[in-house]
């Protein structure tokens, strides 16, 4: 398709001129049709002209108004579209619009600023009596009568008693006005974190088919196998710079979700954006769908994806085999790719198969189950032994028991380096009295294990026991606050993946933090992307978690808290992206060269804003 952007004929002569000769009102015609070329060609599509085409087209367009002048239907309505004429059985075209101006620029969430378009904008964009006379400001303004679109979205989502309803309408926002979306989440992040991300995010994926209104990501499912390149190609924007993608197989601690997961790429996306100055036109958000096993959701008739069983084995790799490889074809080399929320029989795999051909990294292994990995590669670096004999001093526990040398045979490869000499042991509590644990971390995606006898234990053993219930979401976690807190007579340093609110205890208040990978990937994503990073490697996760903890004040630790606040993440972000990059710099895996002196300041400059801008 061709654009006739206003855009397009102001930068060519050719169509200029014959812009310049046809009536205005042919122009405001003009303005609002898109055409459809007959050579349609991949790259041609969503706005990439050619601009021969448009002046034979624009003029084909401006004929065809002109004809379309003189007929009309009923009642003196001009059929412009060709639709109300068209009877029931007739093909008609879907004319759409992608003109910056007008109703259209009200309809761009990219551009739109909604009530704080001022005047001069209002008469240049053709918007005059499309808004109301109120003129908005994003920010709050001094002066007499101004309204603040901040203050007021906050106003309105407070009003909401639902979370899903909050999270509805800021999804709402984000298709109607982008940057008043990215605003209104940055400055309350805190707040809002909880709705666009976890937990409420996984009540939307469950729900997802119920409240699917617009496309917010691509979904490729085994219907588009041979031809992925061609449905990435569908996407509107080009500069894609990362890409969240899942299959859906387990989201969050909520099992197989299948194509509505989708939710899940969406909301990662908006926090690296949002967290980490990552532009929103360079994310793609991607469901891959190859069924599900959840039969709920396939004798659901809202249900949004394939209806089927999981394609598993030489059919699931051929489908991902075929999508990383088209985009490495078409977004090129540094494409970064997070992979999110696979269950774990093919995550690993994936990983291991495109970690040496591709950008990619996982957050959920490489900040889940591999939790126990980084640690014991931090621990191998700080007091420099083998890696080897640092694995020993971390004990998992899985749905048997504690993970010993006897289950080796048994185990999945990954759980393997990891079983050590020991009797077998059932319970987790007989674990933690035999191991004495300092540190105890859920990352079991099953609810309510850290019990009362647990957490006793854990508080027996040590004066401040360490509690990390990260489970997603709300739901799944090991424990509450409240629980951690009471059961360990206020003892614990607790943080959880989902967030608690504070907790009073015996006339105090805990205020517990929030232990998710949201802190780490926007960070590490932006420290790839800026550096022109090819390959992640481990030391850059560790490099990733080092700068998050340089970020912890004496303060923050005074009040029992692990990791700093959100409401200082993109300061966060920017550090943690510089140390990333860094690291890369290196290992020699970063192509953007010179290396920039200053790369907290070059972070800080990479980032995007969500300010509205002044339009000619
Ligand atoms: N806060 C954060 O940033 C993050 C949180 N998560 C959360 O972690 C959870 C798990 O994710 P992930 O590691 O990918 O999931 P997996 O399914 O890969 O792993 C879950 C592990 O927990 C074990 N398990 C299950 N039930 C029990 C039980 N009753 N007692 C002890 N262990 C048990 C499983 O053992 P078995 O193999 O025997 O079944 C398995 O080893 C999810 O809820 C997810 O939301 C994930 C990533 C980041
Ligand atoms: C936080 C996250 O990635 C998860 O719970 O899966
Ligand atoms: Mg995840």
């Amino acid at each position: 398709m061709i654009s006739l952007g206003r855009t397009s004929f102001l930068n060519n002569a050719g169509v200029s001129e014959l812009y310049s000769s046809v009536s205005s009102r042919q122009r405001r015609y003009a303005a609002s049709l898109k055409v459809v070329a007959s050579t349609s060609r991949a790259g041609d599509r969503n706005g990439t002209v050619v601009m021969e085409s448009v002046v034979k087209e624009t003029g084909e367009a401006l004929a065809a108004v002109e004809v379309e002048q003189e007929s009309a239907v009923g009642g003196g309505v001009h059929d412009v579209y060709g639709e109300d004429t068209a009877t029931e059985d007739q093909y008609v075209t879907p004319w759409s619009v992608s003109v910056a101006s007008g109703y259209t620029l009200l309809r761009d969430p990219r551009h739109n600023k909604g009530l704080a378009f001022n005047d001069k904008e209002r008469d240049a964009h053709y918007l005059r009596g499309l808004l109301p006379p109120a003129v908005a400001s994003q920010e709050l303004q001094t002066y007499a009568f101004s309204t603040h679109q901040v203050k007021k979205m906050m106003h309105n989502l407070r009003q909401y008693q639902l979370p899903l309803h909050k999270y509805m309408a800021m999804m709402d926002l984000q298709e109607r006005n982008q940057k008043l979306f990215y605003k209104v989440l940055i400055d309350h992040v805190e707040e809002l974190l909880p709705v666009v991300y976890t937990p409420t995010v996984g009540e939307a994926c469950q729900k997802y088919g119920s409240i699917y209104m617009r496309p917010q990501g691509l979904y490729i499912s085994l219907k588009e196998k041979g031809k992925i390149l061609e449905v990435l190609r569908n996407w509107p924007e080009r500069n894609i710079q990362v890409i969240v993608v899942t299959d859906g197989e387990r989201i969050l601690g909520l099992g197989d979700l299948g194509c509505q997961g989708m939710g899940i790429p969406v909301g990662k996306l908006a926090l690296y954006t949002a967290l980490g100055g990552v532009q929103p036109s360079a994310c793609l958000p991607i469901t891959i769908d190859v069924g599900t096993n959840n039969e709920t959701l396939l004798n659901d008739e809202f249900y949004i994806g394939l209806r089927q069983k999981r394609a598993t084995g030489q059919e699931y790799a051929e489908l991902m085999h075929e999508f990383m490889s088209a985009v490495k074809q078409l977004y090129g080399e540094k494409i970064l790719i997070q992979f999110e929320d696979f269950a774990n029989h093919n995550a690993f795999d994936l990983l291991a198969k495109y970690g040496t051909t591709h950008l990619v990294f996982n957050d959920d292994i490489q900040a889940g189950t591999g939790i126990a990995e980084l640690i014991a590669l931090e621990i191998a670096k700080q007091t420099n032994t083998p890696v080897e004999e640092a694995r020993k001093k971390i004990w998992l526990v899985d749905s048997k028991g504690l993970i010993v040398s006897s289950r080796k045979e048994s185990l999945q490869h990954f759980k393997k380096p990891w079983a050590h000499e020991h009797a077998p042991v059932k319970t987790l509590v007989d674990a933690i009295n035999d191991i004495k644990p300092t540190v105890l971390i859920g990352t079991s995606g099953v609810g309510r294990q850290f019990t009362k006898e647990v957490v006793e234990a854990m508080a027996t053993i040590n004066e401040k026991p360490i509690i990390l219930a990260l489970s997603n979401p709300t739901s799944q976690s090991e424990c509450t606050a409240a629980e951690a807190y009471t059961w360990s007579q206020g003892r614990a340093i607790f943080a959880s993946g989902s967030p608690f609110p504070p907790v009073e205890y015996e006339e105090k208040v805990f205020v517990p933090g929030q232990a998710n990978n949201a802190y780490i990937f926007p960070g590490l994503g932006l420290g790839l992307l800026m550096s022109g990073t090819i390959r992640v490697h481990d030391e850059m996760l560790l490099a990733a978690s080092e700068a998050l903890a340089s970020q912890v004040t004496p303060e923050d630790f005074k009040k029992g808290l692990l990791y700093p606040p959100f409401t200082n993440i993109r300061k966060i972000s920017a550090h943690i992206a510089a140390k990333v990059a860094a690291k890369a710099y290196e290992l020699g895996l970063a192509t953007r060269l010179p290396q920039p002196k200053d790369l907290v300041k070059y972070a800080e400059s990479c980032m995007y804003s969500p300010s509205y801008r002044s339009y000619r």
